[in-house]
């Protein structure tokens, strides 16, 4: 049994807890039933001796499979990583979806994608990278009564995401404590506004209106702060001709969204500029969490 869970970029500008999408960078976890519990690491976390016990997805798969069987039962599993830990990139949302789904799985119950997402809400409070997550292309989310509620973009393969992804590790909950703690109202209603348009721009496939749209003055001026080169990546992506640049849920990751045939060029610029952070082109994901069965 396998199941894969793509990368995701929150936010999206103004959106904060709100908006976001998947890319193509995939976290995988084969696993079967056997005498002795063991897990083996590829990729992202494979020097990192934590993540061979107890790990966040162990507990979850554990907390999931007693509860649908009433059992306890070891596993071996392989995980092949490619999402990097505290990148703004969702990690964590991606690994709480395949703890919740893989424990479905080996439990033998088939449930709704709809289902693991609101089980996934439980670990993150935030639906905006578990969304996606789950279902893939940009979403727009909310909680009502500790469910999810959202609306889902299919992105076009003439758009392409390139990443900025700094060495700098930026933990999610630390960087939640450094926003303030309360906004304006005038600030409130721009976020609001730009949001809107955000959304609307998504779904009416109006590219041009983004880097308008995503002016956000909720999140990301606190959190580039602390990684003052982030404002001179949005500088040269935006020179570059990218459609929009945000940070990438809590940072570091810096994403723009760009038009497939400037995305070479934009990569190339911003490795000359930036040689010591990493620049990937990616896909986006229209498929979000897959299993194979
Ligand atoms: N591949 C993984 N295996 C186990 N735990 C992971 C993995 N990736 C991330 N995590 C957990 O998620 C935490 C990172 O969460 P967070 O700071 O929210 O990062 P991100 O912005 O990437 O979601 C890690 O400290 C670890 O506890
Ligand atoms: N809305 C959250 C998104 C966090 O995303 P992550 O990829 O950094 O975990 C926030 O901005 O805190």
């Amino acid at each position: 049994m396998t199941i894969s869970v793509p990368a995701t970029s929150a936010n999206l500008g103004p959106g904060f807890d709100t908006l976001g999408l998947a890319v193509d960078l995939r976290n995988r976890v084969e696993f079967h039933p056997s005498k002795f519990f063991s897990v083996s690491i590829k990729g992202e976390g494979e020097n990192n001796p934590r993540l061979k016990g107890n790990n966040l997805f162990i507990s979850i798969f554990n907390e999931h499979y007693t509860r649908l069987t009433k059992k306890k039962q070891n596993f071996k599993f392989s995980f092949y990583n490619q999402i990097p830990m505290s990148r703004g990139l969702g990690s964590s949302s991606a690994v709480i979806v395949s703890a919740v789904a893989s424990a479905h799985e080996a439990a033998g119950i088939r449930v709704s994608k709809r289902r693991i997402l609101n089980h996934a809400l439980v670990y993150e409070p935030h639906p905006d990278n578990i969304t996606p997550a789950v279902m893939g292309g940009f979403n727009v989310a909310t909680i009502e009564k500790n469910k999810v509620f959202s609306q889902k973009k299919h992105l076009p393969d003439y758009l392409k995401a390139v990443v900025v992804i700094p060495n700098k590790q930026m933990n999610t909950a630390k960087s939640r404590t450094i926003l303030p703690k309360s906004y304006s109202k005038e600030n409130a209603i721009y976020n609001l506004s730009h949001t809107a348009l955000t959304v609307a721009a998504f779904f009416n496939e109006d590219w041009e209106m983004l880097k308008l749209a995503a002016q956000d003055r909720f999140h990301q001026k606190a959190r580039m702060k602390t990684l003052p080169e982030l404002f001179s990546v949005q500088k040269v992506a935006y020179e570059s001709g990218a459609l929009m640049s945000t940070l990438s849920g809590s940072g570091s990751t810096f994403f723009s969204l760009v038009y497939d045939d400037d995305s070479a060029m934009i990569a190339n610029r911003l490795r000359q500029k930036f040689p010591d952070f990493g620049v990937k082109v990616l896909d986006f994901d229209n498929s979000g969490l897959i299993i194979e069965r």
